[in-house]
């Protein structure tokens, strides 16, 4: 069969967004893997799907899989590419768009000037949230990993984020480090990594090597557990702009249960159609 498609990306993190709600199609996880490969597949860091909802309240259920073909709960730059796509596709006319993912609901906007705003809910730190083996709910846990001592914050968007901060990004070793984060027994769900340099208490640099994908061009999670972790360190206040390889992310939390923001630009790239086997 013929599966339409489209890629879009969120600065520089790429998916391909299949629409399930006037197509059917089932896609294995080994499947998802040969299509996200960049030489012989597709390529992108995350496959999106767009279905029905299965909670009347909900206008869809927004389903994320990694480019290693395991399901996720939550994609933040995917959400913002989820909004753009259903009215660009006509599934919905609507600028407030309410989705069920598996990490909980989500509210997307979509403002007049293109750009998308998310509701992201209400960032969660307690281990049991990400899950990650520890005590207690702190502000900073020690981590060994690779015969070092690391200090990270962890946070849960819907998905789990590890927050270690940086003096420099640029030299960051994240191509050493995060694959040791991602996989380190304390994360009984792996973790993204992310590597974080405050530049000032509004602005940070980030990059993130994500769960499942590798480091992306960016990380709309990871940017907001990123600031999340930061303002209850007492290091950031809201807003904060968060510049990742890819582009510039504005991110909004008034801290404790209050729900976090997150507003970026959503790309469409191509259409395409794939044959699947
Ligand atoms: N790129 C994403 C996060 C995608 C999921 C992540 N790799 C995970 O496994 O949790 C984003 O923009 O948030």
């Amino acid at each position: 069969m013929l599966l339409h498609f489209t890629k879009m990306h969120g600065l520089g993190n790429d998916f391909m967004v299949v629409d399930l709600v006037t197509q059917r199609a089932r896609l294995e996880e080994a499947q998802i893997r040969r299509l996200a490969d960049r030489r012989f597949g597709i390529g992108f860091d995350q496959l999106l799907v767009v279905e029905p909802p299965r909670d009347p309240d909900m206008d869809f259920r927004y389903r994320i899989f990694n480019a290693d073909g395991s399901e996720v709960e939550n994609c933040g730059n995917g959400a913002r590419c989820f909004a753009r796509f259903v009215r660009d596709q006509r599934l919905t006319h609507k600028h407030e768009i309410r989705v069920e993912t598996a990490g909980g609901p989500l509210t997307l906007r979509v403002e007049d000037d293109g750009q998308v705003r998310v509701d992201m809910g209400v960032p969660r730190f307690a281990p049991e949230a990400l899950p990650f083996d520890a005590a207690e709910d702190r502000l900073r846990h020690t981590l060994e990993v690779a015969g070092e001592r690391l200090e990270i914050g962890v946070a849960s968007l819907g998905n789990p984020h590890a927050v270690l901060r940086v003096e420099d990004v640029d030299t960051a070793p994240v191509a050493r480090l995060g694959p040791a984060i991602e996989a380190h027994p304390r994360f009984p769900r792996r973790v993204n990594a992310g590597f974080m340099q405050v530049v000032s208490p509004h602005e940070i640099r980030l990059r993130v090597y994500e769960r499942g994908s590798g480091e992306t061009l960016a990380c709309g999670t990871g940017a907001c557990a990123a600031v999340a972790c930061g303002i209850r360190q007492g290091l950031l206040e809201s807003p904060v702009t968060v510049h990742l390889p890819g582009g510039d992310l504005r991110i909004e939390w008034a801290g404790d249960d209050a729900h976090l923001t997150m507003t970026g630009p959503a790309v469409r790239v191509f259409d395409g159609r794939v044959a699947l086997g």
